[in-house]
């Protein structure tokens, strides 16, 4: 788990550093285009210095060797093209251009915009690399050519991104064809050949808090005839002190390619990262985590209700979920005419005939449940509502026994369409969305957060969330590959399935029903509700990646003890 920071944050922390007399804002400048260099260097060895030749043999289409490039110029040299910008990623951008050519590269530097207005830290670094080399304007009527380098290096826009890019978008456009067309050292033998692109900070057009390019209608115009981008992509991004919003939500991932995090040296408790294993201690709040002592309810029993006859699975996968995860006990309740289909496969779940909210509140009286998930399979009648609304009641706070309740799928239906039931909502509850769903509960703030992105800093799905959350009073788990968990006090953290825990396998029929399962089982072992949302993604994750490609959702609850072992549970 690894702290995100939107750039005002990330702006603040370098500011202190710097006020506090730690380092000057042109180290920082200085480490951070070392950081860039040497992150290139570990991910293509063959660039490194004193790797040898780049690639081996020049490149050949069709047995013929283009003349113009055979893997190093004449005098056996790397050759790099640092595109910078106005504000100080442009800064980094020279230092970059700088420290490869004084390891032997034959750089082209390009600068969008006005030199004599560049930040201090940025102007100085121009004019160390003036001291070295040409700067070539960057203009959108003459772009630089990127074929036959070994490396694009994108340095224009970062953190401080305000508006669209819609001048340069043809040239965005051509950044994200290198990206596309493989943009891999391995791929020399092809021709043309197109070279790997390094984003520093973040993608050029993309907003660091919100992982969403910044466009204008002008600009979606010309990308929809195929001759502009929005933003540059990356096969390597490379950011500084901590990865920012905008690496993990939304499209970010997809055109960061993949990402680094470079130390700028910054003593900061933000960049904190934690251990696996710190998850499950952090969580353990309750001191019951692990089943060290104690009988089955002594562990949490959850209720978990289901719809008619034929629409049960997606109840039994979230009771299963719940049962896998910890929970002691785990009930089905469902109505009557269901009993024979969820007997026939169910084993260690148990089963309970409710017909109707009379009969659940029966069921409540055994003081042992503590959990309750509610909406999977369930129908969205009267019974259902009815049903609803005496689990909102009966898991109110400050009832005893204090109970928490899981709110998916159909029960979110009836959320929407019944404001007296949206207005019962209170902080026990965790709501667990997706996208369809998220906009039929909160339908404004899903249309601010599908409004194009026009200036910087956008509305963002944890911006979305939060307010979400606030408005709701309760948790809301915001599903998606950035899946967004906020509480009404605007605490926040995000499951991002991107980079090395990218899971798209994850998407399949079923796979919702678990996780709202887990959920119940964690709030069972008692994990406040956050906690076990938090925890409970997390975890979801975990097994998707663990299970691999072929994934169904019955697959998930049964990974869980194997990545319970592999975490040292
Ligand atoms: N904050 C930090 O701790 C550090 C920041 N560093 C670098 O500094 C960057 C942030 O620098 P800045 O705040 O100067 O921001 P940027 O370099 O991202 O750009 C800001 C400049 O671009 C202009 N601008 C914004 N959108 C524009 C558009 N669409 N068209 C034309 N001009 C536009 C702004 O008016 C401003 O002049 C980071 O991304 C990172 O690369 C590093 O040097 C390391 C330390
Ligand atoms: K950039």
């Amino acid at each position: 788990m690894t702290e995100l920071l939107t750039a005002a944050q990330m702006r603040a922390i370098e500011q202190a550093a710097i006020a506090s007399g730690e380092v000057t804002g042109l180290e920082l400048m200085e480490r951070a285009g070392r950081g860039v260099v040497e992150a290139i260097f570990e991910e293509w060895p063959e660039l490194a210095p004193g790797a040898g030749v780049a690639g081996g043999a020049a490149p050949s289409v069709q047995g013929t060797s283009p003349p113009e490039f055979s893997g190093q110029n004449e005098d056996g040299a790397h050759r790099a093209v640092v595109l910078c910008g106005p504000g100080n990623n442009g800064g980094d951008g020279f230092v970059v251009a700088r420290l490869l050519k004084e390891a032997g590269w034959e750089v082209e530097v390009f600068l969008y915009g006005d030199a004599g207005k560049l930040p201090p830290d940025a102007r100085v670094n121009y004019q160390r690399w003036g001291e070295m080399g040409e700067v070539l304007p960057l203009t959108p009527q003459a772009p630089p050519e990127l074929a036959h380098r070994h490396i694009v290096i994108d340095a224009m826009f970062g953190t401080g991104l305000a508006r669209p890019l819609s001048e340069l978008g043809p040239f965005l456009r051509d950044i994200c064809d290198c990206v596309d067309a493989g943009g891999s050292l391995m791929l020399q033998e092809r021709w043309p050949y197109w070279p790997p692109v390094v984003a520093i900070d973040i993608p050029s057009g993309i907003c660091a808090d919100s992982g969403r390019p910044i466009f204008d209608e002008a600009v979606a115009e010309r990308i929809r005839r195929g001759s502009s981008a929005a933003c540059a992509a990356a096969d390597l991004t490379v950011t500084f002190h901590a990865q920012k919003l905008g690496h993990a939500l939304a499209s970010g991932g997809f055109w960061c390619g993949k990402i680094v995090c470079a130390d700028i040296g910054i003593s900061s408790p933000a960049s904190r990262t934690l251990p696996r294993s710190e998850l499950v201690k952090m969580a353990s709040d309750t001191g019951s985590r692990f089943k060290r002592n104690g009988h089955k309810y002594s562990h949490g029993y959850a209720l978990i209700l289901s719809g008619s006859v034929g629409k049960g699975g997606a109840a039994r996968l979230a009771a299963r979920g719940a049962l896998r995860v910890g929970a002691g006990a785990v009930t089905l309740g469902c109505p009557p005419a269901a009993m024979i289909e969820n007997a026939a496969q169910l084993n260690a779940v148990m089963l309970r005939k409710i017909k109707a909210a009379d009969a659940l509140n029966v069921a409540l009286e055994d003081t042992r449940i503590n959990a309750l998930c509610v909406g999977p399979g369930m129908g969205t009648g009267p019974r259902e509502a009815a049903l609803l609304a005496a689990c909102l009641e009966q898991t109110r706070p400050g009832a005893s026994p204090g109970r928490g309740v899981v709110l998916d799928a159909d029960a979110l239906t009836l959320l929407a369409q019944n404001e007296a039931l949206f207005a019962k909502l209170h902080a026990q509850c965790v709501l667990t969305p997706h996208a369809g769903e998220f906009a039929r509960l909160f339908p404004d703030i899903a249309e601010k957060l599908a409004a194009p992105a026009t200036k910087g800093p956008a509305y963002s799905k944890v911006d979305a969330t939060r307010e979400a959350a606030k408005r709701a009073g309760c948790v809301v788990l915001f599903k998606g590959p950035d899946t967004v968990i906020a509480a009404p006090d605007a605490q926040c953290s995000i499951n991002a399935s991107v980079y090395d825990r990218s899971a798209p396998w994850l998407a399949t029929a079923g796979s919702g029903d678990v996780l709202a399962g887990f959920i119940t089982g964690l709030l069972a072992r008692g994990f406040a509700p956050m906690n076990a949302a938090e925890s409970g993604a997390w975890l979801h994750t975990e097994c998707a990646l663990s299970f691999g490609p072929g994934l169904i959702a019955e697959d998930l609850p049964e990974e869980l003890p194997k990545v319970f072992r592999a975490l040292g549970v």
